[in-house]
């Protein structure tokens, strides 16, 4: 895909290493968040991702483009679909069980996605370096090798869990930011 330097893993990055406490093969992710767009099952329009780990790195997931998320009429939006890969890659870097936000993330279009689509979305860390990890992904229609809609590719980088208590709204929530 087209991406620029600052997705690219730099020399002496070293491979991630996924945590031990991180579900097995095959055994679902679950919601990080239960009002997640990605993969809250609490959120009403969200994507709902149903998502699991074949091998401990790699992150699969699968949503039906639905009528909430929609950019031209019957199609989907384009930053619909960039939440959906920015979900499927920070899921893929909570396999380290360290907290990581996203700092860039860079996209590729390549087909129109019709409402009603199936996605098959993959992402999958490249390296990390020092705070920072290099992270790709893509969005396939229809199955697992069908064709691509969308690559992304991004930095995430480690904060720590005073990023979401300082930010954010966790009152009621420790156990759902980053658990
Ligand atoms: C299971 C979970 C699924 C979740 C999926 C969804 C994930 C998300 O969408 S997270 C929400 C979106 N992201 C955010 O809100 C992040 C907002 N940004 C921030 O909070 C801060 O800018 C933050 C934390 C990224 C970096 O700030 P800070 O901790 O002060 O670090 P800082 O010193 O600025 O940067 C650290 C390094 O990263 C680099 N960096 C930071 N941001 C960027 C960027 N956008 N582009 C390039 N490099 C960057 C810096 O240049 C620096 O590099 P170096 O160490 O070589 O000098």
């Amino acid at each position: 895909m087209t991406r620029s330097t600052v997705t690219t893993p730099p020399p002496g990055a070293v491979p991630p290493e996924t945590h031990p406490d991180a579900p097995g093969p095959g055994q679902p992710l679950g919601p990080h968040y239960s009002r997640c767009f990605g993969c809250g099952p609490d959120h009403p329009t969200g994507l709902h991702f149903e998502a699991s780990s074949p091998d401990g790195l790699t992150v699969t997931a699968q949503f039906t483009v639905g009528e909430n998320h929609q950019g031209a009429p019957g199609l989907a939006h384009g930053g619909v679909l960039a939440a959906a890969m920015d979900e499927a890659l920070g899921s893929s870097i909570w396999l380290l069980r360290k907290p990581y936000v996203t700092g860039r993330l860079e996209t590729d279009f390549l087909r129109p996605v019709p409402v009603g689509t199936r996605l098959f979305v993959k992402a999958w860390c490249t390296g990390i370096s020092g705070r920072k990890a290099y992270l790709e992904g893509e969005a396939r229609m229809g199955a697992p090798d069908g064709p691509v809609a969308v690559r992304a590719a991004a930095l995430f980088i480690e904060v720590t869990i005073d990023h979401f208590v300082e930010h954010g709204d966790v009152s009621g929530h420790e156990f759902e930011v980053n658990p």
